[in-house]
């Protein structure tokens, strides 16, 4: 599976930069560079200079190295500037595809995952996916290109001290394996951890009165603590198999420095080596051991950061909302749902459900539980129909391009789902190019603009993170507001009247009366004694079953 989500990332993300990629690698092949040069030119001074006695070179070689420093300087400034800026281009890309995703995808997909758990794959784990192609694949070429070019010159120079020395490389590629395979479990239970803990905070900071009012601080402290133990616990696996790691790696590192002095210590009393040999074979040691031990490191991130692509690929593989061909015409506004079934976890809320709603009002009644709403959802198609389908005027809104079919509807939520902006901004986005004046109006008509104008900034004041310097009845006029704004031939309106006031809802339901001339409204409403004669009605009961009753047959719902 991770094997499958790490290509998919490949080929969508990485593909298109990958010359930027290849200049990267370059540029680290240049920064190596000199440290490939130097003890060559090292071993020309020992052997040529200090004890040849040609002074003549011993000013070509302090400017070689001069050079070499600053060649290198200049590659390794590029190297970490493109890889940086490459790094924000795809985490901008990457995390922007993925928000993008969820905003498209049915609302039966993004509900599979959790507010908080949402938040840390979009920007955390989306930098820990990118770090791998743009981090630790150089990271892992340059430490190849480290082990391969030195172990061809220390061949070179001398062969039997070259395979004596470098034996100890089978050591480092056991444990590195060992060590990856555990860190890339660590990691997925971690990165688990972490979105649970995000989940957890993000819906605890929003009951926040919930909390309050049932003296359940104590009892949310807890399950925060079990939380951040687990957090711990995970943690400190994580910190001890990767401390191992590193001192494991350190340890080994210390074997073929060991073989070097021994072996090569003899062999250059023996004469069998030059004293310039035996100080380039020390350099190249260190060049040649140090990438691997990196390597070992390099590999437990890469196996620990697997785990990203993922939790990822679920968001990229979600299924996109349906509707893609046709755009929507409504004429009589007729909406008629044909032996529909749908369910929520295999658990159904509609079984062969048949209605017919008709241009002006129609009512939707029913106990708790039956899917009143959800037939309103279903009509946005905010969830597909397993079975069945819903036509509007004759044309199934499967086949409907989704924001044809969503400029015809107005819909209101029973939480009317205010955002962090201006009153003004909030009634706004019924029609996002509504003039001040025309926005006034509405406000006039739904009886809020009395009230946004004894706010500190009237229409410019900050309602606050989901309105919450609103009341529950302000907040519902706003939101029909909106409805009223975007003018559209569908109007859903789910128990939007139920906080609001007597006399307002008396304003509200004449501005129902006047719109239910040339639309079709449907109201969710449990309060039978709103309901007007000579509308249409459904009636719901468990088994989802529809009558037309006459509205004096409904049993008074409201409480
Ligand atoms: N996103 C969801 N996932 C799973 N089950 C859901 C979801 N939304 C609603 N349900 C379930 O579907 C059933 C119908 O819900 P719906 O909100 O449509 O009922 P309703 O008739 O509007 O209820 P009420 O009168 O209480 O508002 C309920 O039993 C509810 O538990």
């Amino acid at each position: 599976m991770i094997k499958t989500s790490f290509k998919y990332f490949l080929n969508k993300f990485i593909k298109k930069h990958t010359l930027t990629l290849l200049l990267i690698f370059l540029l680290s092949i240049c920064t190596l560079l000199f440290s490939f040069i130097s003890p060559l030119l090292i071993k020309s001074l020992v052997d040529n200079v200090f004890v040849g006695k040609m002074t003549n070179l011993f000013v070509y070689i302090i400017l070689g190295i001069i050079g070499m420093y600053i060649f290198s300087s200049v590659s390794s400034y590029y190297n970490s500037y493109l890889t940086g800026k490459l790094n924000l281009v795809l985490l901008r890309e990457v995390s922007g595809t993925v928000f993008n995703v969820v905003q498209f995808a049915s609302l039966k997909s993004t509900q599979t995952i959790k507010v908080g758990d949402m938040i840390t794959r979009i920007m955390g784990n989306t930098q820990i996916a990118i770090n791998i192609p743009v981090r630790i694949i150089p990271q892992i070429f340059m430490s190849v290109v480290s082990i391969i070019v030195p172990f061809f010159i220390m061949l070179s120079l001398n062969y039997t001290l070259a395979l004596i020395i470098m034996s100890p490389v089978v050591l480092f590629a056991l444990s590195s394996n060992i060590f990856g395979n555990k860190m890339e479990k660590i990691q997925k239970a971690f990165l688990e951890t972490n979105a649970s803990i995000y989940s957890f905070l993000k819906e605890n900071l929003s009951i926040i009165p919930l909390i309050k009012v049932f003296n359940l601080e104590k009892w949310s402290q807890n399950r925060f603590n079990n939380h951040m133990n687990d957090y711990y616990g995970i943690s400190l696996n994580y910190t001890k198999t990767s401390s191992l790691n590193s001192s494991l790696s350190s340890l080994i590192l210390g074997v073929p420095i060991v073989l070097l002095i021994t072996f090569g210590g003899y062999m250059v009393l023996d004469g069998s080596i030059s004293l310039g040999t035996f100080t380039a074979f020390l350099a190249y040691t260190s060049i040649f051991f140090s990438p691997i031990s990196q390597l070992s490191g390099i590999w437990t991130s890469y196996k620990s950061s697997l785990p990203a692509f993922d939790r990822l690929k679920e968001i990229l593989d979600m299924d996109e909302e349906t509707g893609i061909e046709s755009e929507l015409s409504v004429t009589d506004g007729e909406i008629t749902f044909d032996n529909v079934w749908f369910s929520y976890d295999n658990r159904y809320i509609l079984n062969g459900f048949n209605a017919t709603f008709k241009k002006g009002l129609n009512y939707i009644v029913g106990d708790n539980g039956t899917g009143k709403s959800t037939i309103l959802k279903l009509i946005c198609s905010l969830y597909p129909v397993e079975k069945g389908s819903i036509k509007v005027d004759g044309q199934d809104i499967i086949k409907i391009k989704r924001d044809s079919l969503i400029g015809n509807i107005s819909m209101i939520f029973s939480d009317p789902y205010l955002f962090d902006g201006t009153i003004y901004e909030n009634l706004r986005i019924g029609k996002l190019d509504a003039t001040y004046n025309e926005v006034k109006s509405v406000a006039k008509l739904v009886k809020i603009h009395d009230f946004i104008e004894t706010t500190p900034n009237k229409y410019d004041t900050q309602v606050g993170e989901n309105g919450i310097m609103l009341s529950s009845g302000e907040k519902q006029k706003i939101a029909l507001a909106r409805a009223v704004l975007k003018d559209s031939p569908i109007i859903l309106l789910d128990e939007v009247t139920k906080s609001i006031d007597k006399d307002s809802r008396k304003s509200i339901n004449e501005v129902i009366d006047e719109l239910k001339m040339e639309k079709t409204i449907i109201i969710v409403t449990h309060n039978s004694r709103e309901i007007e004669v000579n509308s249409n009605i459904i009636y719901l009961e468990q088994d989802s079953e529809s009558k037309n009753p006459a509205p004096s047959s409904i049993p008074d719902l409201a409480p």
